[in-house]
């Protein structure tokens, strides 16, 4: 039974004090599967606020890096403890803000104390290797230690998952915290702050500011106390977010978009493909940079593959994320709702033809949200901007092949290289596939979207700034090596 209740006021979290913004002001959160409902108030947020919480973060930088792993990871076992013990309620909370579907809220907010769990016994783990020294009396070895104040960037299609596995690493390694959750889903961000306050994370380790992006993102991005800047997103913002990181110094990890394909081989179990190409394409309304997009087939099945994915597509039940027969719900908001319904008229326009969706639902209950219909279109050729730009929403662009190589050519002819599967039972084609794609995660025998959270994470291409996050990955970005040389 969850105890989240609507309309609240929330506030920053900024040196273990939950504040109001300097500005006075706050903003509702709506719900995208009805617009008239407030989730809860959030602040807007000014530099002030921000530069509060950076000064916070500093002071407290000190004792926080002279703990033990151990130590640290202790707050982040209670952390996962108290997430765990309040997972409907932030699942519900996730549900109203952003609209993906209850149980895919629920599993996003396990994953995230699982993530937390991680993270916590990397405590424990070492952070360095003993190198030989050339000298034969001198011991030489490298050791890590953490950037200082990390700010966290986080988008809205992920609100527990993603701010916890920036957050969790970041505390780990002995970094303090500033959290700029997306204003989208800032009462799940507030949420999840109350989890560390509830697990006693000593004040100033994590700090959480609400505001706009172009506000609070920015000025975070540019502080000279922030040593780290982890961002997903657009990769407009991103570039953005990047390059002034750069030109102070500062390190920087960028996650942005995806434009991911999955190849259906003429020998593929086109059943269980199918299934993958709705899970991966269609989930989350298709808002994951993971999301499947190109659904790329050889031609002797794609006739028996399409008329089996529209069936099930004619299945898919569109509907409040809140109640238990909604297979898919609305986009996030109202903007990402006109940006799908853009690319869909792109589509036609570019000459593409619709097979499926392409508009509002007609049903007059949906009428307050922004839902879309999942939509497919076929005849869809490379140089088509549905082929080629992130769309975020549940559209999928069917492309006939001749054979694997042309599959393969056409799966690479994208700016992005983040995940891509193929369905196969061949043995040589997984590994052409292994080879020849560029991708940051490729899958086989499985949808596109599915992050494991003990792996590396992370694209190729203009998908990310190169480095990875998770896993142990992790630990590259949010730490710096100091390399030791000991003589006595
Ligand atoms: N996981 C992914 O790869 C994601 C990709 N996207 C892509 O981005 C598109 C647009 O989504 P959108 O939410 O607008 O993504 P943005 O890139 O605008 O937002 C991501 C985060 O960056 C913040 N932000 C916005 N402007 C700035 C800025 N100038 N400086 C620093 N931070 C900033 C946002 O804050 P605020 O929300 O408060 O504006 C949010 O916290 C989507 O259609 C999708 O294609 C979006 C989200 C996730
Ligand atoms: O597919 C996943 O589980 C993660 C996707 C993701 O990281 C994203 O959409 O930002």
């Amino acid at each position: 039974m969850t105890t989240f209740q609507v309309e609240q006021t929330y506030s920053n979290y900024i040196n273990g004090e939950w504040v109001k913004a300097t500005t006075g002001e706050t903003e509702p959160s709506i719900n995208p599967a009805n617009r008239k409902q407030v989730v809860g108030y959030v602040p807007t947020s000014g530099v002030e606020d921000l530069n509060q919480a950076v000064a916070a973060a500093k002071a407290a930088a000190k004792d926080w890096r002279r703990l033990t792993g151990a130590e640290r990871g202790n707050y982040l076992f209670q952390a996962a403890n108290v997430l765990e013990r309040r997972a409907d309620e932030v699942a519900e909370a996730m549900t109203r803000e952003m609209g993906k579907t209850l149980p895919e809220a629920k599993g996003e907010t396990m994953r995230g104390v699982a993530i937390l769990r991680y993270y916590a016994g990397e405590g424990m783990r070492k952070t360095g290797d003993v190198i030989p020294s050339t000298d034969s009396e001198a011991l030489m070895f490298t050791t890590r230690v953490p950037l200082g104040v990390v700010g966290v960037i986080a988008p809205w299609n992920f609100p527990v998952a993603i701010p916890i596995w920036k957050t969790a690493p970041a505390l780990i390694y002995g970094n303090t915290v500033v959290l700029k959750p997306a204003q989208e889903t800032a009462v799940t961000a507030a949420k999840i702050m109350e989890c560390f306050e509830e697990a006693g994370i000593p004040a100033g380790v994590l700090n959480l500011v609400c505001g706009r992006g172009s506000v609070i993102g920015n000025a975070l991005a540019e502080h000279p106390d922030v040593g780290g800047i982890t961002f997903t997103g657009s990769n407009e913002v991103g570039k953005r977010v990047g390059a002034a990181a750069l030109a102070r110094g500062a390190k920087y990890q960028l996650e942005m978009g995806g434009k991911n394909p999955i190849i259906i081989a003429a020998d593929a179990d086109l059943d269980l493909a199918v299934e993958a190409t709705i899970s991966g394409g269609l989930k989350s309304t298709g808002q994951k940079c993971t999301a499947t997009s190109k659904v790329i087939i050889e031609r002797k099945v794609y006739d028996v593959f399409k008329e089996k994915l529209l069936s099930q597509i004619q299945e898919i039940r569109l509907g409040d994320g809140m109640a238990s027969g909604s297979w898919m719900g609305p986009c996030a908001n109202e903007g990402q709702l006109n940006t799908v319904l853009s690319y869909i008229q792109k589509g036609q326009d570019e000459g593409a033809v619709l097979l499926a969706g392409g508009k509002r639902p007609d049903d007059p209950g949906l009428a307050e949200g922004f839902y879309v219909q999942p939509t497919v279109f076929e005849g869809v050729e490379s140089h088509m901007s549905i082929a080629r730009e992130e769309i975020f929403g549940p559209v999928l662009a069917l492309m006939p092949v001749d054979s694997l190589e042309e599959a393969i050519e056409v799966a690479n002819d994208t700016d992005y290289g983040l995940s891509a599967s193929i369905y196969t039972q061949n043995v040589g084609a997984m590994l052409s596939f292994i080879r020849d794609m560029d991708a940051g995660l490729v899958r086989i025998n499985a949808e596109t979207a599915g992050v494991e959270l003990q792996a590396p994470f992370g694209g190729m291409k203009m998908s990310s700034s190169h480095s990875r996050e998770q896993g142990q990955a992790a630990i590259e970005f949010f730490t710096a090596i100091k390399t030791v040389f000991v003589k006595s």
